[in-house]
């Protein structure tokens, strides 16, 4: 119970669940025939799943190796995953829900604002793994790949742009289009800090550190240091 802890919880949330088990267990002794449809009830109900989708065969290694010779067992468990959601732990319906409320009252639902960012989370983590996977692939067949192929220069060129699109819909109130330019931003962030070899965390980790710390102090003790660096150049000059 212990040992699935841990990936039921990151099976979850990434929001994933068991379809169906298929358990083979190599053993020459005991003959496990008498007991299979009890081993069968416990895993599922470990697992929480209904039985049908809980499948255990016994076989024998016929004298081959140690299983053959009775000094160890050997067990295959094969577990097909289904999504369940874009959003991890929520239902597919609670989430059709929470779409539809988000589009037309972005602040009624609370459920949405508890899910909201597992469900952005998730999908960063996904289109990041994607970007990953694109490099030294076609520059014809991936816009990613054309941009790992153009450069460093280029890539933050993108995200330049992208940002400045973001604040010149912002500042006339296009929400929707705020919303596309803001994916487009995110995505070519990600393409960025993958060409940099920067990892998420990182920045989660950086943004964690600031946590609880007054915005306006840190503005501050900036504006401070570049006053410092300043009178630095002049002495210099
Ligand atoms: N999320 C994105 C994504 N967002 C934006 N873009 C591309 O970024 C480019 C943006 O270029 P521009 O700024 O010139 O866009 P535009 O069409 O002129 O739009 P505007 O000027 O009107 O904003 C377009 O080609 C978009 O298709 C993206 N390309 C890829 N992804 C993700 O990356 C994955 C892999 O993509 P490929 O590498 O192309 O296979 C995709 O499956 C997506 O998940």
């Amino acid at each position: 119970m212990f040992l699935w802890r841990q990936p039921e919880g990151l099976m979850q949330q990434r929001g994933y669940r068991v379809a169906n088990l298929d358990v083979t267990v190599i053993l020459e002794r005991p003959k496990l025939a008498p007991h299979k449809e009890q081993i069968r009830q416990n895993i599922a109900k470990l697992l929480g799943l209904p039985l049908d989708q809980v499948n255990l065969k016994a076989k024998t290694h016929e004298k081959v190796d140690s299983i053959g010779e009775n000094r160890s067992v050997g067990c295959h468990a094969v577990v097909l995953l289904e999504r369940t959601t874009m959003a991890g732990n929520l239902s597919e319906t609670t989430q059709n829900t929470m779409v539809n409320d988000v589009n037309s009252h972005p602040e009624s639902s609370e459920e949405w604002k508890e899910g909201v960012f597992d469900y952005l989370s998730a999908t960063l983590e996904r289109v990041y793994g994607v970007i990953q996977s694109r490099r030294g692939a076609n520059p014809e067949a991936s816009w990613t790949a054309k941009l790992f192929s153009k450069g460093r220069h280029k890539i933050a060129q993108k995200v330049g742009e992208e940002a400045l699109e973001v604040a010149l819909d912002a500042v006339q109130n296009r929400s929707e289009r705020v919303v596309e330019e803001s994916a487009d931003l995110l995505y070519h962030l990600l393409v960025l800090w993958a060409d940099m070899g920067i990892q998420p965390a990182q920045v989660a980790a950086e943004l964690e550190k600031r946590e609880g710390k007054s915005g306006l102090q840190e503005k501050m003790k900036r504006n401070e240091r570049k006053d410092e660096t300043r009178l630095e150049d002049m002495l210099q000059n």
